[in-house]
């Protein structure tokens, strides 16, 4: 053994021992987590460069090595939005989705379903895991009907409907598919576009389409991967931990706003529904679904019951 390589062995060793230590402190949660359901929202705004995405791909194979059963439910506005951009289609919001004529439906699912799950698929192969991308019709997995939406309008004081178009919200889902899916050991990989009972595709808010896949699932957590830390309050200080009246509380007063508010709609559906816990926490964070399931301190907000 030379001199320089004993120097160097001596300089790690400290190092050895923090990540035997980082290691060992993932055992009870590993312990935990065993063979349980987590359902992991994987954003349009968390997906980043391709370091990003190896993290990503590398936490949930990691998190399938360790005996969870991971499912992914993607989103993908931004990249929807490009696409519609370069084809000249004109795009809108209405209380944070997308009015979705049927020329957009289809890109909707050309992004979603096709190049968006097929990318995240092959990211996760690339790791050494066995994905398979799927949406909601696929084997009638979730069937979704029409949303409809309402506002007041302020002049006349009249509840009027908003037609958003083919948006859609789940009405069922057949638990059966990702059951077997599981049971295969494979990962699924889910894009939040469904058939309705017509036959007509709809467009359904990826963080609503994960809330519904996890409540019938009855996972122990949904991770909800956004570009944010978190809850923030109002001097933007992350909220370490929430329950269902806090988050109404929040909404109440407006410390939650835009696109946040449906996804703490999301939150309060899935804990109804009976999952243990949701966690909203910032999917750029390289690992950040490592930290949150496997460290003491975890990352984001937790929002329990
Ligand atoms: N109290 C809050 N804490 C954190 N983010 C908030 C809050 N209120 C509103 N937001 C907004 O919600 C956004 C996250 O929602 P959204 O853009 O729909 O995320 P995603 O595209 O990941 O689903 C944040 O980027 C932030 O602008
Ligand atoms: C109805 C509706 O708004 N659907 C979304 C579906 C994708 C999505 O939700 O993606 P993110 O999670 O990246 O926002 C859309 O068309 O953008």
């Amino acid at each position: 053994m030379s001199d320089t390589t004993s120097v160097q062995d001596k300089n790690s060793l400290p190092n050895v021992h923090v990540q035997a230590e980082i290691l060992v402190q993932a055992l009870p949660h590993m312990q935990r987590y065993d063979q349980e359901v987590v359902v992991v929202k994987y954003g349009g705004h968390a997906m980043g460069d391709a370091d990003a995405a190896k993290d990503f791909a590398e936490d949930i194979v990691l998190m399938e090595q360790a005996g969870l059963k991971p499912i992914i439910v993607h989103g993908g506005g931004p990249q929807i939005g490009k696409m519609l951009e370069k084809l000249g289609i004109k795009s809108e919001f209405a209380g944070g989705l997308r009015v979705t004529d049927k020329a957009t439906v289809e890109i909707v699912e050309m992004v979603l379903a096709g190049s968006i799950n097929k990318q995240i698929v092959g990211w996760i192969s690339a790791e050494g895991g066995k994905a398979i991308g799927l949406c909601g019709k696929d084997g009638n997995m979730v069937k979704a009907r029409k949303l409809t939406r309402t506002t007041i309008d302020p002049d006349s004081n009249i509840e009027k409907v908003i037609d958003l178009g083919f948006v859609g919200e789940p009405e069922k889902v057949n638990r059966a598919i990702l059951d077997s899916v599981l049971g295969a050991e494979l990962i699924p990989v889910i894009a939040p576009v469904a058939g309705s009972h017509d036959g007509q595709t709809y467009n359904v808010n990826a963080d609503t389409f994960a809330g519904a896949i996890a409540g019938s699932m009855g996972a122990k957590r949904l991770l909800l991967l956004t570009d944010v830390p978190g809850v923030l309050d109002k001097n933007k200080n992350l909220i370490p931990e929430l329950t269902i009246d806090d988050c109404r509380r929040l909404i109440a007063d407006g410390t939650i706003t835009d696109g946040m508010i449906p996804k703490i709609e999301t939150c309060i559906y899935a804990l109804e529904q009976g999952v243990e816990a949701v966690v909203i926490l910032d999917g750029k964070v390289p690992h950040s679904v490592l930290l949150e399931l496997f460290t003491d301190h975890g990352a984001g907000t937790l929002i329990r019951r």
